[in-house]
């Protein structure tokens, strides 16, 4: 199981501060999207220079132009990068296409869907790995609620990520569904000491599935 850090809403030189101090309890480092729309894309270029031996996942929130920002995101080094699940299918699929050029991942973002009938299609297109979203402007209406695990319940053969205001709290309810990936941003970002926080989070993680 991967904890994925989740970089938004910060500075580039607070990014780099945040991962000096957790990176060794993360597995996946996120350049949000935010970050990249102020920074660009040579942010996560950078991230990947400095921690090469982390997955570094570039939050695009691709929706069109599939080939040019997927390119865009793994020429620049990134390991996964994130492709809306309401995209035409022909951005899902040439998105797809450069990933198996690079020998690299896209992240199917499942934010706003409601429809259980899309997932069988992104399958059938070749996607392995999606992530269920409960997005920012929603948490500040409802908190997290694992009724969301229902849209992907029994479909066999995808990989699901999970993120959205998770704490140390929801954690151990979400753990429950034993994701591949949990997604975590505010939670350790905004920590008076964040480096406790991710500790906290590995350890609960690693204690459920029984890793050192
Ligand atoms: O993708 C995200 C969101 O859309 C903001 O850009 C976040 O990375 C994701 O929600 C995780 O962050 P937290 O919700 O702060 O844990």
């Amino acid at each position: 199981m991967n904890l994925q850090l989740a970089l938004d809403r910060l500075t580039e030189a607070r990014c780099f501060e945040i991962v000096q101090q957790v990176d060794k309890y993360v597995d996946w480092i996120e350049i949000g999207t935010g970050v990249i729309k102020e920074y660009g894309i040579r942010i996560v270029a950078k991230m990947k220079e400095k921690y090469p031996d982390k997955w570094i996942v570039a939050d695009m929130k691709t929706c069109d132009a599939g080939k040019h920002e997927a390119l865009q995101a793994f020429q620049a080094g990134a390991d996964i990068t994130t492709v809306m699940a309401f995209s035409e299918d022909k951005t899902i699929l040439d998105s797809l296409e450069i990933a198996q050029k690079f020998n690299k991942n896209i992240m199917v973002d499942l934010l706003g869907l409601k429809n259980r009938e899309r997932i069988y299609e992104l399958k059938n297109m070749g996607v392995q790995l999606v992530s269920l979203h409960f997005g920012k402007d929603s948490q500040q209406q409802t908190k997290f609620n694992l009724r969301m695990f229902d849209l992907v319940k029994g479909i066999s053969g995808l990989k699901i990520a999970v993120a959205g205001g998770i704490d140390l709290q929801s954690l151990s309810r979400i753990l429950s569904e034993s994701p591949y990936a949990i997604i975590i941003g505010s939670a350790i970002t905004n920590a008076d000491n964040p480096q406790k926080v991710a500790y906290e989070m590995k350890k609960t993680m690693n204690s459920h599935t029984g890793a050192l």
